[in-house]
C-alpha cells in the first residue's frame, strides 16, 4: 500500500509486470504524457523499481542539494553491471575518484589539454582522407573516439594502429548501446555486450600497467589515468578507467553529431559560424591546423550552436536515491525510490526557452559562457556536489573539433537530419536513423 502523502504511482494493469512495458518501449515519450495526466511529481513502478520524477524547475534545488538523495547510491548496481566494481569498493573509492577528476578538468587544465588535443584532432582528421561519403556518426566516431581518448588517458596507450582502432571503435559501439540495458541485467542475458566490456576492461588493463610503470618518469604531462593510479593502487583503477572512457565519450560524442548536423541543416547559421570559422583561422594551413582557445573566443557563434545542440538532445534523465523520506510539495517520497529529472524536457519548457523545439542558437547571447554562466532552465550536466566534472572539457572539446572539421571539410548532406531515438533515458540521444553525407577537403 502507498502512503497517504505518496505522489501519484502508475502501475500498469498487470501488477507484477508494472508500467514496464509501455515505459519500455518510449521512456521519453512516456514521461512526457506521464506528467501531462498525472501531475508534476508521479511515480512509474517499471520491473520491480519505483522511479519517482520532478519535473518542475522549482522542485531542482531539492533534487540537486537535498541530503535526503544520493548520487552513490543511486548509480552503485549500474556501476556493478557496466564496469563489475562491487558495492564497498565503489562506496570506499568513489569519492576520491570524483575529486581527482574534477580536479585535473578545471577550466585551467583544461586549457592544458587543448593544446595536445587539437593535434590529436589534426591527426585522426587526416585518415578521413581528401574526400567520400559516409555516414556523419560514423566519421566523428572515428575521429573523436581515439584523439579524445588519447588526449585523457594517455597518448601511447590509445589504440593507435588502425586494427585495434577498428576493433576498439566497434568494441566501444556495442558497449555504448547496450549501457542502458547492461546497466539493469546481469552479464548472462547480453552475451555480446558482455563481450565487448570484456575487452574493454583488458585494454583498459594494459593501459593502466602503462600508465603505472611510467608514472614517475613525467611530472607535469601526467594522464588522468596516471592522476587515478596515483591515489587508487586498487585492483579496479581499470575498471574506473572503463567508467572514464565511457563518460567521456557517451555524451559528447552524439552532442558532436547533432550540433554539426543542425549547422548543415541551417543556412543561415552554417554562413554565420563559417564566416567566424574563417576569419578566426585565417591563413592556416589546412594540413596541421591550430586552433588555440583565443581563436575560439572569436568563434562565439559556434559555441552558441554547440549549447543549444546540447540543450535539444540533452540527458533523457539524471538520477539520485532517496534515502530518508523526502517532502517535496505536498507529497513525502518514500526511501529507496530512485529520483528521476528530464534534462531533455526540462529544456522543453517555454518559459525558460522560448519555441523550445527550435534550434536558435542566438539564445545563447544572454548567457556569459566565458565565466560558465548557462542560461537559467539550463541543466544537461547536472547540478549539485555530482555535477559532470567534465563540463568545461566537454564545450572546449565540442568548440574546437566542430571548427576544425568545418574549416578542412565542406559537406553535402544526402539525409535530413534524423529524429531523437526515444528508446534511452541514460544519457543524450542517438539518431533514430541514418544521416549519410559527402565531404571533400577544402
Ligand atoms: C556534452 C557532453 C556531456 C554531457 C551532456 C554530460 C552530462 C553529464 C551528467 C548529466 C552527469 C551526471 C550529473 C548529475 O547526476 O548531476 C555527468 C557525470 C559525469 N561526467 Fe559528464 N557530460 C558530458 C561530457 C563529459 C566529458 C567530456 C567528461 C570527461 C572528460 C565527463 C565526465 C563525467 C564524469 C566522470 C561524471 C561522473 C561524476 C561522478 O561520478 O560524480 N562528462 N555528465
Amino acid at each position: 500500500k502507498s502512503h497517504p502523502n505518496a505522489p501519484p504511482c502508475i502501475r500498469g494493469w498487470i501488477p507484477w509486470f508494472g508500467a514496464a512495458f509501455e515505459f519500455g518501449k518510449a521512456p521519453l515519450h512516456f514521461i512526457q504524457q506521464a506528467r501531462d495526466k498525472y501531475g508534476p511529481v508521479f511515480t512509474v513502478v517499471a520491473a520491480g523499481k519505483r522511479l519517482t520524477f520532478v519535473t518542475l524547475n522549482e522542485d531542482f534545488r531539492a533534487f540537486f542539494t537535498s541530503k535526503d538523495v544520493d548520487f552513490e547510491q543511486a548509480v552503485q548496481e549500474a556501476v556493478h553491471n557496466t564496469a563489475s566494481i562491487n558495492k564497498d569498493c565503489f562506496y570506499k573509492t568513489h569519492p576520491t575518484c570524483a575529486t581527482i577528476i574534477k580536479g585535473r578538468l578545471t577550466p585551467g587544465n583544461t586549457a592544458m589539454l587543448s593544446v595536445h588535443l587539437c593535434e590529436e584532432f589534426n591527426d585522426h582528421l587526416e585518415n578521413l582522407g581528401s574526400k567520400g561519403t559516409g555516414q556523419l556518426n560514423e566519421i566523428i566516431k572515428s575521429v573523436m573516439y581515439p584523439a579524445v581518448m588519447s588526449n585523457l588517458l594517455g597518448r601511447c596507450n590509445s589504440p593507435s594502429n588502425s586494427l585495434t582502432r577498428q576493433e576498439f571503435l566497434e568494441k566501444f559501439t556495442t558497449y555504448d548501446e547496450g549501457f542502458e540495458y547492461g546497466s539493469q541485467l546481469p552479464d548472462l542475458f547480453l552475451k555480446q555486450w558482455a563481450n565487448s566490456k570484456r575487452w574493454l576492461l583488458s585494454l583498459l588493463r594494459n593501459m593502466a600497467i602503462r600508465a603505472q610503470e611510467t608514472l614517475y618518469n613525467e611530472n607535469d604531462g601526467k594522464t588522468l589515468l596516471q592522476h587515478l593510479a596515483s591515489t587508487i593502487s586498487d585492483k579496479y583503477l581499470p575498471n574506473y578507467g572503463l567508467l572514464l572512457l565511457w563518460a567521456s565519450l557517451a555524451n559528447a560524442i552524439p552532442i558532436t553529431f547533432w550540433a554539426i548536423a543542425f549547422i548543415l541543416a541551417n543556412p543561415e547559421a552554417y554562413k554565420i559560424a563559417m564566416d567566424q570559422i574563417n576569419v578566426a583561422l585565417r591563413d592556416q594551413d589546412k594540413e596541421k591546423t591550430r586552433v588555440t582557445l583565443d581563436d575560439l573566443q572569436h568563434m562565439p557563434y559556434v559555441k552558441w550552436c554547440i549549447m543549444e545542440a546540447i540543450r535539444l538532445r540533452a540527458p533523457g534523465a539524471i538520477t539520485r536515491k532517496v534515502v530518508r523520506p523526502l517532502k517535496l510539495r505536498n507529497y513525502v517520497i518514500p526511501p529507496g525510490d530512485l529520483l528521476m529529472l528530464s534534462p531533455y524536457w526540462a529544456h522543453r519548457n517555454p518559459k525558460y526557452f522560448p519555441d523550445p523545439e527550435d534550434f536558435k542558437p542566438e539564445r545563447w547571447e544572454m548567457a556569459d559562457l566565458e565565466k560558465n554562466v548557462h542560461l537559467e532552465g539550463f541543466v544537461a550536466f547536472g547540478g549539485g556536489k555530482n555535477q559532470c566534472p567534465g563540463r568545461w572539457y566537454a564545450v572546449m572539446e565540442l568548440h574546437m573539433f566542430v571548427a576544425l572539421i568545418l574549416y578542412k571539410f565542406e559537406f553535402t548532406p544526402l539525409d535530413p537530419i534524423p529524429k531523437p531515438s526515444p528508446l534511452h533515458l541514460v544519457g543524450t540521444q542517438q539518431p533514430d536513423g541514418p544521416c549519410r553525407v559527402r565531404y571533400k577537403h577544402k
